[in-house]
């Protein structure tokens, strides 16, 4: 596409459905930027169709498996994304108008060297969702794959897993995290964000690159999600204190710990990952020691008063931010990381001072990565007990705080002061008693 002039119609439907078959064969979606599409109205355009075909991913999968009566063509090129794209804007972006969506869908197939044989078939396919289909029938269990929709069935009740899968359809914030102090409020105020809890604020709409709001340079904040600051504000760190935070990378509660004063090391085994977490810090001028290693398998010479574990997981909480990512796991990778897990949290074990805190996270909905884990951990480390987790730390919302003093939130609850959704996040706090 040209870097320069206005992109046409069937530019930005052909760069979508590049994009949006990238994310088909497994890649995680990176939206467009600047240099890829010049026009900031045209680069919007362009991200929108890809999210909303990923957001309604499910849904569409469902359309398309009773229109096209012989299923998917194979190598067929950009046929498939070109007809998401298509159904995404019929139905979902009625705005932009039903003939251009077909029309230009139809088009991008036809110019596709494997797809253009089929152009026939995808106009005929959008003709009958146009004629067959409207948003409200659709099933919301739908929007989450069907092992996944299950599973949270089991877990948290059938009318929870619709809240929750219906989540994937709410616009997604930017959450901030600020550095302590008064003239912070300030910067919040000034680009119109509105403080959620602790030091997390939201913005709703921007119209300005992240770097190019008010305080970034200064490294007054950074971007995470409200979720992902729960746990190290339960952990309670206080100046001087030693801290391990192991997996550590982009190093979002590494600046948590930092910020309060803490003498943090943070480990990650990614060397890249660790370099982003040093930029961050050294945007932000706070200091941590950085450490490349395996959690599996962590020297025990030094002991810490709190051990952070923000473990790799499944990331199936994460699914508002990046609909993809829920698309692109399978059941069974929720056993392996829960396993992985385990084994990260028996090295772990042994690095926290008698009397020092364990805190354990993943932005996981499934309960093996969570509560069952834990579970597991307490009976096999008797040395090791829950420290409960009370609403008042989290100035009173009661909603995420469950059964055995834990903390689980989930994409579709909304905060006790400002803001609905949020990441899905399991924490359990625990101390060594010897
Ligand atoms: C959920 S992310 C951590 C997010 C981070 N704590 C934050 O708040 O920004 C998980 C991290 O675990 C790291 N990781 C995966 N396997 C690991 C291992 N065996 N040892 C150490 N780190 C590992 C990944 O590189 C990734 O950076």
């Amino acid at each position: 596409m040209s870097r320069h002039s206005q992109a046409t119609g069937f530019d930005i439907r052909r760069a979508a459905a590049q994009r949006l078959q990238l994310v088909l064969t497994g890649a995680p979606f990176v939206p467009f930027q600047q240099r890829e599409i010049a026009d900031s109205r045209d680069r919007a355009l362009a991200n929108k169709l890809v999210t909303v075909s990923l957001r309604r991913h499910g849904q569409i999968s469902q359309i398309l498996g009773s229109v096209l009566e012989k299923g998917m063509p194979k190598r067929a090129g950009l046929f498939e994304a070109a007809l998401r794209i298509g159904v995404a804007q019929l139905l979902f972006l009625p705005e932009m108008g039903e003939h251009a969506a077909i029309h230009l869908a139809v088009e991008v197939i036809k110019k596709d060297r494997r797809a253009g044989r089929f152009a026939k078939l995808a106009n005929a396919a959008l003709r009958n969702v146009q004629r067959g289909f409207s948003v409200e029938d659709l099933d919301p269990k739908d929007l989450v794959p069907t092992w996944v929709f299950a599973r949270w069935e089991r877990h948290y009740g059938a009318e929870t897993a619709v809240e929750m899968a219906k989540a994937v359809l709410e616009p997604v914030p930017l959450d901030l995290t600020g550095q302590s102090g008064d003239e912070q409020s300030d910067i919040f105020d000034e680009m119109g964000a509105v403080h959620l809890i602790g030091a997390s604020y939201r913005l709703d709409d921007r119209d300005v690159p992240v770097e190019e709001l008010p305080g970034y340079a200064d490294g007054k904040w950074w971007v995470q999600d409200v979720a992902a600051t729960l746990p190290v504000q339960l952990a309670a760190v206080t100046a001087g204190q030693s801290v391990l935070d192991i997996c550590a990378a982009p190093g979002g509660k590494t600046g948590q710990l930092a910020a309060n004063g803490a003498e943090v090391t943070a480990v990650d085994l990614d060397g890249k990952r660790l370099e982003r977490v040093k930029e961050n810090l050294e945007r932000l001028k706070l200091n941590a020691k950085l450490v490349e290693a395996d959690a599996t398998n962590l020297s025990a010479e030094k002991q810490y008063d709190v051990v952070v574990l923000d473990a790799p997981c499944s990331a199936t909480g994460t699914y508002r931010r990046h609909p993809e990512v829920i698309w692109h796991r399978r059941e069974k990778d929720i056993k392996q990381r829960a396993q992985l897990q385990s084994e990260m949290l028996k090295n772990a074990a042994h690095l926290v001072k008698p009397g020092g805190t364990l805190v354990f996270c993943t932005c996981s909905l499934e309960p093996e990565e969570g509560e069952k884990q834990m579970g597991a951990f307490l009976q096999s480390h008797p040395q090791f007990e829950v420290r409960a987790i009370m609403p008042e730390e989290l100035e009173g919302w009661a909603e995420p705080v469950i059964e055995g003093g834990f903390l689980r939130t989930t994409p579709n609850m909304s905060l006790p002061k400002n803001g609905k959704g949020l990441d899905g996040f399991f924490a359990a706090r625990l101390q060594r008693t010897k």
